[in-house]
């Protein structure tokens, strides 16, 4: 909706009213057409000041309304007649104007907005293009080199920004709407030629077929396979190389292919799953809306290895005062130098002041004693965590929430070293901790709904995506990596070569193949686990049993390297050579290669011819099978929570939508009758047996995803 008001006796004021962002919905845009009709024809009305609700302008066009039949009037013809019109139109930006809600804007004959404002064409990021306008008239306005940028990267400026790239011509401090409002007046009965934006020239850059081809090449690195930025790029040419009108048509056919394309379905849904994950729910029925957090002002982390660094870091950049914990003086020092220098690093990019001072060193784990919220970092071993618990248990003040950073360790267990079981979960965060966007949130059986709602908004707080999920070994993520890398082993006893695997998921979009990161992680990660689980034996014999352990298909081949010291970019080799310890250029290895062809002939094992299409359909299938367990036992509340921890933790592409919308992409069906034919082919592998849930979900008709907690709940009330 569109209220219309006049103010100062000759201005009508038009306040867009559509909570929480005023989104151009079909009532809203009704409402705009309305309203604008409504002001040019009053005589009285002189000028006329387009403003959002509530400190918002506008949040661009409905993205609940792109799955449906869109009504209502469309946008194009209503910017172009606030552009035709014969008053002038001032946009009162405030809060945000972004995708439709800047285009709008453009169509307006001047645009205010206030200092705190932030604008952008973000419609790349949900696989579209900035389809009402934005393409053509944004480089006509600010020059081809700076509107590329804008709508190929999606990224908001603020308003100083904006204001010196000439998208605005007035920035304010005061109330936005009285400054356009008296604006407005003083360029009544001006003449607006010279303020139409699709009537101006296009700037053309000199040496436009070398910008455009740097850009494009660019873009196409960077998109690993999405589609939208390559179409804004060619958007914006058309303004570059066309009239406005033969421009907008370039416009219109680009986005038709991308309205509909499965990428920007991926992207819509990444938008509202990404939202979703923060209104969690616990099997015991404990929800996000009934249980209060408690504030945390002061935290301590214990540990300060390569994750403690990175949780201080973040903790501090937060605004918490923080008691960063390491018992060994050299460890510390060296943290201290560490932390110091990522704080100062961050600071200077963002040009703020290094948060130094919030953070005190101690050796002495009683430091901690009066603190809020105690993470737990240290080594991976759950003798010296169970330690760690148990000393904080005696010295932190009652109410203290006691926390684990735990990649896969049991948190339950850990928390019955405690006296107060409830106030302890897991905050698993990824490395980097204070760059990565994930953070899993492990509730055991006993933990409070209040200490996970303290650890979501702590959280929310850093800026992650946080969510909750249940205890089981590796959580969600780690437990879906498992058969994901157990296929790629496989694949390599089979007759793949680590460049294949990689390179066959480097092209799906990840940013790298499960070999070359788990070089970049260190392959001595996984042996420790192995060996904590019983399965690696160094110096095992060879033969059959070798390949075989609790009566399952097991490869030794990531064993076998660590037994020759090759932990991948640390030590200078490991599925890759590199060209010196640390370096991260991965070069293929002739020595792994015939390591490989020596492993096979000593195993009778024949290569065979792998392709692309096995390689994704093994690796993925078996983890998206995995998630369909997750889901069963509950670790999971739903397929958005999967979603959002493998494209924020695990670099699974965005514009794919997270595996389990993958899954729904691909057909249930299709799902489900691939992992039939492998696991036939490989009985011993239990991970490609389908599970339960994907059964049944094929069985109802394979529901879209967001029907899948329906049949999730029938599968548990029937258990
Ligand atoms: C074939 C031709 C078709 C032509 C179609 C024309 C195409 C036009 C292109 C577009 O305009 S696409 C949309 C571009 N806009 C955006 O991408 C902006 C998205 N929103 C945001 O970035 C943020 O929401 C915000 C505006 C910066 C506000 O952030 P804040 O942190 O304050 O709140 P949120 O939690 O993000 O959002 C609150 C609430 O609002 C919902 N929402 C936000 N934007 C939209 C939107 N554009 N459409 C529908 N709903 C929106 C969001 O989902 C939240 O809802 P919830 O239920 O509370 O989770």
């Amino acid at each position: 909706m569109a209220k219309y008001s006049r103010v100062s006796g000759s201005v009508g004021l038009i306040t867009l009213q559509n909570p929480p962002v005023n989104a151009l919905s079909a009532a809203v845009r009704q409402g705009i057409v309305d309203t604008v009709e409504r002001a040019l024809s009053d005589p009285k009305v002189k000028s006329v000041v387009i403003c959002g609700q509530n400190g918002i302008f506008c949040g661009g066009a409905d993205i609940k309304e792109f799955g449906s039949n869109m009504s209502g009037p469309p946008l194009v013809p209503m910017i172009h007649a606030i552009e035709a019109a014969n008053k002038p139109v001032v946009a009162a930006i405030e809060g945000s104007a972004l995708g439709g809600g800047l285009e709008l804007a453009l169509g307006c004959h001047y645009r205010i907005a206030h200092s705190k404002a932030r604008l952008g064409l973000p419609e790349v990021t949900l696989g579209l293009l900035p389809a009402a306008g934005g393409t053509q008239r944004l480089p006509r306005l600010i020059g081809v080199p700076a509107a590329l940028d804008l709508i190929t990267t999606g990224r908001h400026v603020t308003a100083a920004e904006a204001l010196q790239l000439g998208v605005v011509d007035q920035v304010t401090d005061h109330s936005t709407v009285d400054a356009a409002v008296k604006f407005a007046q003083s360029v009544a009965g001006k003449p607006l030629d010279a303020r139409r934006i699709s009537t101006y020239p296009c700037p053309r850059p000199s040496d436009l077929d070398a910008l455009f081809e740097g850009v494009m090449e660019k873009v196409r690195q960077s998109a690993r396979g999405a589609i939208a930025p390559v179409a804004c790029v060619q958007a914006v040419r058309a303004a570059a190389t066309q009239p406005y009108t033969q421009g907008m048509e370039r416009e219109k056919e680009l986005m038709a292919t991308l309205f509909t394309s499965g990428q920007a379905r991926a992207l819509q849904y990444c938008f509202f799953a990404q939202r979703a994950v923060s209104r969690w729910s616990m099997p015991n029925g404990a929800r996000w809306d009934t249980s209060k957090p408690r504030p945390v002002h002061k935290a301590a982390v214990i540990g300060l290895g390569t994750m403690g660094r990175g949780i201080t870091v973040a903790l501090a950049q937060t605004g918490l005062s923080v008691i960063a914990v390491e018992t060994q003086e050299k460890q510390l020092m060296e943290a201290k130098q560490a932390v110091s220098g990522m704080l100062e690093r961050g600071a200077k990019r963002r040009g703020v002041a290094p948060a130094l001072d919030r953070i005190s060193y101690s050796r002495d784990i009683q430091a901690v004693a009066d603190v809020d919220l105690v993470i737990e970092a240290v080594f991976e071993d759950m003798g010296l965590k169970k330690k760690v618990f148990q000393q904080l248990a005696s010295i932190c003040r009652p109410g203290t929430f006691l926390c684990t950073n735990t990649s896969a360790l049991d948190v339950d267990h850990l928390a019955s070293q405690t006296h107060n079981p409830e106030l302890v979960v897991g905050m698993h965060f990824f490395a980097p901790a204070h760059v990565m966007k994930l953070l899993e949130v492990v509730y055991g059986p006993r933990s409070s709904p209040q200490a996970v709602a303290t650890a979501m908004q702590l959280g929310k707080k850093m800026g992650k995506i946080s969510v909750a999920v249940g205890n089981c070994p590796g959580f969600v993520g780690n437990r879906m990596l498992k058969p994901y890398m157990e296929q790629a082993f496989f694949l390599l006893e089979e007759g793949a070569t680590p460049e294949l695997v990689d390179r066959a998921l480097e092209e799906f979009g990840f940013p790298m193949g499960v070999f070359r990161m788990s070089d970049l992680s260190g392959l001595d990660v996984g042996w420790r686990v192995r060996k904590g689980d019983g399965l690696s034996e160094p110096g095992a014999p060879s033969g059959q049993p070798a390949r075989i352990r609790q009566g399952r298909r097991y490869s030794p081949l990531g064993d076998l390297l660590c037994e020759q010291g090759r932990f991948g970019q640390k030590t200078g080799r490991g599925w890759y050579q590199y060209n010196k310890p640390g370096s991260r250029v991965a070069r293929s290895d002739p020595w792994l290669h015939s390591f490989l062809e020596g492993y096979r002939a000593r195993h009778g094992l024949v290569a065979r011819r792998i392709d692309n299409q096995e390689v994704l359909e093994r690796c993925l299938y078996a983890l998206i099978n995995e998630g369909f367990r997750i889901l069963e036992d509950g670790i999971a509340a739903g397929p958005e929570d999967i979603d959002m921890i493998y494209v924020f933790g695990y670099g699974w592409p965005r514009h794919r939508g997270g595996p389990m919308f993958y899954a729904g992409m691909v057909g249930l069906g299709k799902v489900l009758e691939r992992l039939e034919h492998y696991h036939q082919a490989h009985p011993d592998v239990p991970y490609l047996k389908p599970c339960s849930l994907l059964w049944r979900l094929v069985a109802s008709g394979s529901p879209p995803l967001h029907k899948w907690r329906e049949v999730i709940k029938k599968l548990h009330s029937q258990l």
